[in-house]
């Protein structure tokens, strides 16, 4: 960089008055590696778990643990766990999520509006700042950010937040911008996981436990503050609610601990091995944190949560899906995205052939007339 450059700020084209506005929406995921291969496991862990808000332990001796132990060891291993449940087209998480934001569009087209639905993933490929850049480029001037989580953390949604609030730092003309930080308790959500888990229950019966297993945190996360586990425990508490349940018939466990600290508790994998010894004979575990099937519902839930209550005395498993692309959980993340569009307009800028083609994959893809 010039020592006498002025402004940080790269060029940009002239500001074209009269511009029609555009509205986009980015919905936004978590990341994956792009080959179940340990050397894009390391890249995207590396960039994962480097981010202050994943990991809040001091830099230096957090920079130690990850470069000197973390990323020789567990890379392989999550490889080979990728690997387990690698779908034809890629990583499950970025085919729901893709799926997800092609159905979106589809959806909020055959509803009259006129929006570019795009998804970004927060680690790994494709970037927030990469998709940011492509919608300024074809001229948005309003962006709607749309987390994957419908629970808020700071460890997931504060995190993609951040990625954008960076972006921003570095262009002239920044396009209006909205986010959307939650919908733990939204109802179209609620009555979407209410229908998935009653659709399962018609065809293979009830169990006689329900677990909703959520992604945990550090319980010092909860300690300082983070709204995660009060939104995990409204999002069970409303469920049950729909479902009929009674406080005997479910547990709220949490997954995916890392590392030695205390993470939110119950810890899922164990509750199942207790439930297993105690003679409960069959558990469905919902995983109400996740829209898309990933590593850690096919995986550690579907393979080793199974195989946990399997051996210690369980007789039968069932994993209930993620959303993914349930069309009552389609049409729940259509309504929110109108409810956070209201006032910006939607039926600017027609652009009839990009209309026509998202009207007929809505339609092929299942969206009723
Ligand atoms: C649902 C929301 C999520 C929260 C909250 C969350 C917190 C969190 N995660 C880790 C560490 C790891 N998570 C990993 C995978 C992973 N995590 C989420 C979601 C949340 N994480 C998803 C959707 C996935 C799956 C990604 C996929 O590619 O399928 C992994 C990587 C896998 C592995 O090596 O085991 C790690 C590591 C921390 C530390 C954390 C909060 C502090
Ligand atoms: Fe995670
Ligand atoms: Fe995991």
């Amino acid at each position: 960089m010039s020592f006498f450059k002025l402004s940080p700020f790269a060029p940009e084209p002239p500001f074209r008055h009269g511009q029609v506005p555009r509205t986009a929406v980015l919905y936004c995921n978590l990341g994956t590696p792009d080959t179940p291969t340990t050397p894009d496991v390391r890249r995207f862990l590396s960039e994962f778990l480097s981010d202050p808000r994943v990991v809040e332990i001091p830099r230096l001796l957090w920079l130690l643990i990850l470069h000197g132990i973390i990323l020789r060891v567990r890379p392989a291993k999550s490889a080979a766990k990728y690997a387990s449940v690698w779908l034809p087209e890629g990583s499950p998480l970025k085919v729901w999520t893709e799926k997800q934001a092609k159905l979106l569009q589809g959806w909020l087209a055959q509803r009259g509006h006129q929006v570019q639905v795009r998804y970004a993933m927060r680690y790994g490929s494709t970037s927030i700042a990469e998709q940011l850049d492509a919608l300024k480029a074809a001229g948005t001037t309003r962006v709607l950010i749309l987390p994957a989580y419908p629970q808020y953390s700071a460890t997931t949604t504060a995190s993609l937040f951040d990625a954008v609030y960076a972006w921003a730092g570095q262009v002239r003309a920044i396009p209006e911008l909205r986010f959307v930080n939650h919908y733990h308790d939204d109802a179209r959500y609620i009555a979407a996981l209410t229908m998935s888990i009653q659709r399962h229950w018609k065809s293979h019966g009830r169990p006689d436990q329900l677990v909703m297993s959520f992604h945990g945190v550090p319980e010092r996360t909860l300690q300082l503050g983070d709204p995660y586990h009060c939104e995990c425990r409204k999002t069970a508490r409303l469920l049950a609610e729909q479902l009929g349940l009674s406080q005997e018939q479910f547990k709220v466990t949490y997954q995916s601990r890392l590392g030695r600290a205390r993470w939110l508790q119950p810890y899922t994998e164990p509750s199942l091995i207790a439930m297993g010894k105690a003679g409960v004979k069959r558990v469905d575990v919902v995983c109400p944190a996740f829209t898309s099937d990933c590593l850690e519902t096919l995986e550690e839930i579907n393979m080793e949560g199974r195989a946990a209550f399997l051996q210690a005395g369980g007789k039968e498993f069932h994993f209930i899906p993620c959303l993914n692309d349930d069309p009552e959980w389609i049409t729940a993340l259509c309504d929110i995205t109108q409810q956070h569009l209201a006032g910006w307009p939607t039926q600017a800028a027609p652009d009839a052939p990009q209309l026509a083609a998202s009207r007929a994959a809505a339609l092929a893809l299942g969206a009723k007339q």
